[in-house]
């Protein structure tokens, strides 16, 4: 029976395979340069087409790495724009990576289920997608992996033993965990389609950052989608107040823009370059969803290019998130100061290239979490899944219990002057002044 079922698929297979190394399918470097010539990037030089040669391929073991040299007068940048067609000359459709394929195949057990077990494996590997990622160091790079990246990453209570200082986890690649350090990169802009991940992106953010540095962050939140995402952390001592409008979202800035003047008076008045220097252990945090809904207001816009600006060294961060990034949305000012960006699915290259100052964000797919990490340099991750399970256990530690009427009032009072004390928002002295 098993011969049988034997001779049936991996036969069957097999001939495929020979079929497909005779016409040339399975060597994807040679298939590569192809692709990107049919797609027109080759010059004309002296009357003859010039196109990219490959130079050298590698075996690796998340599948192979080709190098080529690339024409002159083209850049990396027209290749880059050509992943897809690459990415679907390589995923003909009825391609089985063999190989891969005969791996899966040892692994299956001899039993009553066997014939539907290969099925289901054939079927897979025929959905299976050849993902690709170009880069390049003077020779144009392209990297095809054998199994598409993951589309789950769960943050568990193992992620925040691997984090340092001010680090967070923005994400996983297939090789190894990007994390985000607030002090290399003050400010951050989250950007991305509604649905795709960033308000689990924020709460990754402040939840790691509550148990990593429980005694030394604060956090002002504004939350102008309704205030639900951030509602769990409202209690917590570690949070100077949510704002959940315009006119609270104010408010809150002001306050936050007075904190920043008297640690930034404190610096200069003590010779002091910045707040490392001074040796203050904590930072301010000031987080914005979603921020669009205030990019009109001129006084907002005011107090946040200037914590965009001069919020670094005194120790602020801005986490401006918004899922409609033009360049009214987001300034120049703010994109400038903001040397991190964390950027979801986006509509349009016109929306990544505000975000990112280049395309990209709109072909990525459509997975939730999945994202562009910028900083110095440009890395596609699977963004971690923080549950809210997992969020309330870690934070718990650090609400403060208050009466209910004080609870039900908090966060409006917070922001709301001084006439109701007990709920008036609390900027913590720290000593510097
Ligand atoms: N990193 C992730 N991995 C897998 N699934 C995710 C991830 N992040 C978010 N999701 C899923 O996507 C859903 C929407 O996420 P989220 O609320 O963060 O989106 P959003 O971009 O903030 O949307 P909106 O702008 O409408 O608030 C989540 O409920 C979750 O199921």
């Amino acid at each position: 029976m098993f011969f049988e079922l034997l001779s049936s698929a991996v036969v069957g297979g097999l001939v495929g395979y020979s079929s497909l190394a005779v016409n040339g399918m399975t060597n994807d470097g040679r298939k590569i340069a192809r692709i990107c010539s049919n797609a027109g990037l080759s010059v004309k030089e002296q009357g003859k087409a010039q196109t990219m040669q490959l130079l050298r391929k590698s075996k690796r073991d998340w599948g192979m790495e080709y190098a080529y040299r690339i024409p002159l007068g083209l850049s990396f940048s027209d290749f880059q724009r050509r992943v897809e067609n690459i990415e679907d000359g390589l995923n003909g459709k009825s391609y089985v990576d063999v190989k891969s394929f005969l791996q899966a195949f040892k692994t299956l057990k001899l039993g009553p289920n066997i014939l539907r077990d290969i099925k289901g494996l054939l079927t897979e590997k025929k959905a299976a997608r050849k993902e690709v990622e170009l880069s390049y160091n003077g020779l144009l790079i392209v990297k095809v992996y054998d199994t598409p990246m993951t589309d789950k990453f769960d943050y568990d209570r193992g992620m925040l033993d691997k984090l340092k200082g001010w680090e967070i986890p923005a994400g996983t690649t297939r090789t190894q965990i990007i994390k985000h350090d607030f002090e290399k990169h003050c400010h951050l802009i989250v950007a991305g389609m509604t649905d795709y991940g960033k308000s689990v992106f924020l709460k990754n953010i402040i939840t790691t950052l509550v148990a990593k540095q429980t005694k030394n962050v604060k956090f002002f939140l504004i939350d102008l989608k309704g205030g639900l995402a951030f509602n769990r952390f409202r209690s917590l001592e570690q949070v100077q107040g949510i704002a959940k409008k315009p006119d609270e979202a104010l408010e809150m800035l002001t306050l936050a823009q007075a904190k920043m003047e008297e640690r930034i008076d404190y610096l200069l008045r003590n010779d002091f370059e910045d707040i490392k220097e001074a040796g203050f252990p904590d930072r301010y945090f000031v987080v914005i969803d979603e921020a669009a809904d205030i990019s009109d207001d001129k006084a907002c816009q005011a107090i946040i290019k200037d914590i965009a600006r001069r919020g670094r060294g005194a120790g602020f961060r801005l986490i401006y998130a918004t899922q409609y990034p033009t360049n009214e949305t987001l300034s120049p000012q703010v994109r400038q100061n903001c040397s991190a960006r964390i950027c979801f699915r986006l509509g349009t290259g016109v929306a990544s290239r505000a975000v990112l100052d280049e395309e990209g964000a709109e072909k990525l797919p459509l997975i939730k979490g999945r994202a562009i990490y910028k900083t110095d340099r440009t890395t596609i991750v699977q963004t971690p899944l923080i549950e809210n399970e997992f969020i309330n256990e870690t934070i718990k530690p650090n609400i403060i219990i208050r009466a209910r009427k004080d609870d039900d009032k908090h966060d409006a009072s917070l922001i709301k002057g001084t006439t109701q004390r007990k709920h008036s928002l609390v900027i913590e002295e720290v000593g510097i002044c």
